[in-house]
């Protein structure tokens, strides 16, 4: 048997997939093929919201699904609204990646050195509010593209830029990275870094038994939690809410934070959960997972999450 895997087109997307491919070949002895998937998002000149939102990369890969022109699609996580969708089941998350965001500067400069008034580019309601909280002097400037295009404009009219660490990993260009954030100050989008592979939801299909080789329970714990918040926050994507995950020992600590859009108001809490342990794949510890991640978006709203910023509505 061959297992199809259809994926977008980008340059992060393929380097995604042939992990996935590689590391798939490497657990089942199947055949892999990938097939790319071109999408209205990767064709149009209009901005994403014009055509949809970023639902447009995930909904051509479900109808590829559909369709029968691939076993198997690959996402970015942190890009899959958290919504469940019917039909589809994520059979796998693999390992993930650092979920850090890392600053991009020209002259290696962290973001204590950039100089005041310096420009620096990112789209991202959340890493926008994060910025001014630190940096009000910055200049934030709106910026859309590939990770190769956003890092061409360090030099050119940018001073520095601010991407997630997995994906520079995944392209091999941590040479970029000028500094990290750290988690516990700058939670990044939940279920940055990892990836989720999804499959149709068929009983009658071996497909999804063959993918599940490839999960890695901890990762998943740790993203089905902060997807919890941004689930129950009713958030989309684009809402300025961070939530970052990690085991210490057995426990699953958790901490997320809502900012208003202009960073000078900020909710940042912490819970965690005991029982983390094994490599268990059982639904208790996901069950378990997710209600932290729900109760501790209920406390947010309780400390007035709401009032700080919009949440809901697509990119
Ligand atoms: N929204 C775009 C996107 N989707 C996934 C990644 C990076 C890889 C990841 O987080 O898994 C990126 C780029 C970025 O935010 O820098």
């Amino acid at each position: 048997m061959t297992l199809r895997i259809g994926t977008r087109g980008s340059a992060l997307a393929l380097a995604q997939t042939g992990h996935v491919a590689d590391a798939l070949t490497a657990a089942t002895g199947e055949d892999v093929e990938i097939v790319t998937v071109t999408t209205q998002g990767d064709t149009s000149r209009e901005s994403l919201s014009t055509i949809g939102g970023t639902g447009v990369f995930v909904n051509a890969l479900r109808d590829a699904l559909l369709d029968g022109a691939c076993d198997l699609v690959v996402h970015s996580l942190k890009d899959l609204p958290t919504a469940p969708a019917e039909g589809f089941t994520i059979a796998a998350m693999p390992m993930r990646e650092d979920p850090r965001d890392a600053l991009c500067a020209s002259d290696d400069r962290s973001l204590d050195d950039l100089p005041q008034g310096a420009r620096i580019g990112t789209g991202s309601p959340r890493r926008i509010a994060q910025l001014k909280r630190i940096r009000p002097d910055l200049e934030v400037v709106d910026i859309r593209g590939n990770i190769d295009t956003r890092l061409r404009r360090i030099d050119d009219d940018l001073d520095a830029v601010v991407l997630a660490a997995a994906g520079l990993t995944r392209l091999g260009r941590l040479d970029a990275v000028t500094g990290l954030f750290d988690l516990d100050t700058w939670p990044t989008a939940p279920g940055q870094g990892a990836l989720a592979i999804e499959c149709l939801d068929d009983d009658e299909s071996s497909i999804a038994g063959s993918i599940a080789l490839l999960d890695h329970a901890p990762s998943r714990w740790q993203a089905t939690a902060e997807r919890a918040v941004l689930r129950r926050l009713e958030a989309g994507c684009s809402a300025p809410v961070g939530a970052a995950a990690w085991l210490d020992d057995e426990d699953l600590v958790l901490q997320a934070a809502v900012y208003s859009l202009d960073g000078t108001e900020m909710i940042h809490l912490e819970s965690r959960a005991e029982g983390f342990s094994g490599d268990g794949h059982g639904r208790e510890l996901l069950q378990a997972a997710d209600a932290l991640g729900v109760s501790l978006a209920d406390e947010l709203i309780e400390a007035g999450a709401a009032d700080l910023a919009p949440l809901g509505g697509a990119a």
